[in-house]
């Protein structure tokens, strides 16, 4: 999928430039630009992208302070300039615009479902989000910023790819700590599927096709990606069980929001040499994937690397039901009650009006 990316807020600008690092050096070209949005000065200055400075006039550079309502209303005023600055990059040939964002802070938090808007009312191509939700330990602020922006991210977008912070906590190590290889990590999986149908070295037997990544995404909501990867035997009659174990352990210990496994579709891409790539155990675990999401609606296909290893991505969309969404919910709903005069409307919940949509 030719794609421009728009980082917004500090997480948005890091995993941003992680996704074009790994893009470029793994040659795709799936990723055709992108940019960094901020209120931070200091935070857009490391970027190696083009950036944009919005709020200047309220914040003078400092940022929001976590105040995503502040980071939404610096991002209407200001979308303009943005708007400006991704024009010339979205060419004839760029299939989707991804909005790529941490949805515990203010800036990107505020500003990314107002960009999101925005985009989709000038842009007939989809318009994703990629947003990162705050770990367990992060503070209350965090939570109630994440519901909110949440919620308004998966009315806005055509498709919102949720990556969960705690999912990279190995233990004992703080996220905080890890950023770096948690941010690129993320980007391995994400580019992978951004890339699946784009750049494939080789020709393989049922190469996957671009359209059925947006076709995957186009059942909206809530999406997740996982991602495995295991050594290969030299011939696919060798690697049935290497692919069926690499799918499941994408699903169940890879996921980038674990456990989210009731899907109302998915995708399945086997990524390698095609001369290793076993179509039965492909088969089996595409059969086994519709069975433990309980979605009817699951594709599948190769793509193409020349690799000794053999990775799945694994793509599931309508996740909203999942355990681990509803626990970050009441997350959301606990920050909420306990702070009530800080956020005196945001007692109404997410589905149910428990927690206020942003916009
Ligand atoms: N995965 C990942 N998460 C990050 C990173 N940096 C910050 N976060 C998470 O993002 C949230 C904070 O958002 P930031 O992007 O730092 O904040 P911001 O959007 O710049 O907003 P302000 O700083 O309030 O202006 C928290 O939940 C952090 O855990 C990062 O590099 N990688």
């Amino acid at each position: 999928m030719k794609a421009v990316l728009v980082g917004v807020g500090q997480a948005g600008g890091k995993l941003t430039t992680a996704l074009s690092e790994f893009d470029a050096e793994m040659g795709f070209g799936a990723i055709r630009d992108a940019i960094a949005v901020n209120t931070a000065t200091a935070d857009l200055e490391p970027l190696p992208l083009d950036t944009v400075l919005v709020g200047q006039s309220r914040v003078n550079g400092h940022g929001v302070g976590g105040d995503n309502e502040l980071g939404a209303e610096v991002m209407d005023e200001d979308s303009i300039e943005v708007l400006d600055a991704v024009a010339p990059r979205v060419t004839a040939d760029v299939e989707a615009i991804v909005v790529v964002a941490g949805l515990g802070g203010g800036t990107g938090s505020g500003g990314a479902p107002v960009l999101v808007r925005e985009l989709s009312r000038v842009y007939d191509v989809p318009v994703y989000a990629l947003g990162v939700l705050p770990g367990r330990d992060e503070g209350a602020m965090y939570q109630v910023n994440a519901g909110r922006s949440l919620k308004t991210l998966v009315r806005e977008a055509d498709a919102t790819i949720l990556l969960d912070n705690d999912a990279w906590r190995s233990s004992g190590e703080s996220v905080e700590g890890g950023y770096a290889a948690i941010n690129e990590s993320m980007a391995r999986r994400v580019g992978l599927l951004l890339a699946a149908g784009e750049a494939t070295q080789g020709v393989g037997e049922s190469v996957v096709d671009t359209s059925e990544v947006i076709n995957t995404l186009r059942a909206g909501g809530m999406a997740a990606v996982g991602y495995g990867s295991a050594p290969a035997g030299e011939d696919a009659g060798d690697n049935v069980n290497t692919v069926t174990s690499t799918v499941r352990s994408a699903v169940m210990t890879g996921l980038s929001l674990p456990s989210a496994t009731t899907a109302d579709a998915g995708l399945v891409v086997i990524a390698g040499d095609p001369e290793r790539i076993s179509r039965k155990g492909a088969e089996k675990a595409r059969k086994w994937l519709q069975e433990e999401t309980g979605s009817m609606q699951v594709r599948g296909g190769d793509f193409p690397l020349d690799s000794d290893r053999l990775a799945a991505v694994v793509l599931l969309t309508g996740v909203e039901r999942s355990d681990r969404i509803e626990a970050f919910l009441e997350r959301a709903r606990q920050a909420i009650r306990d702070e009530p005069e800080e956020e005196p409307d945001a007692a109404e919940a997410f589905q149910n009006d428990e927690i206020d949509d942003l916009l």
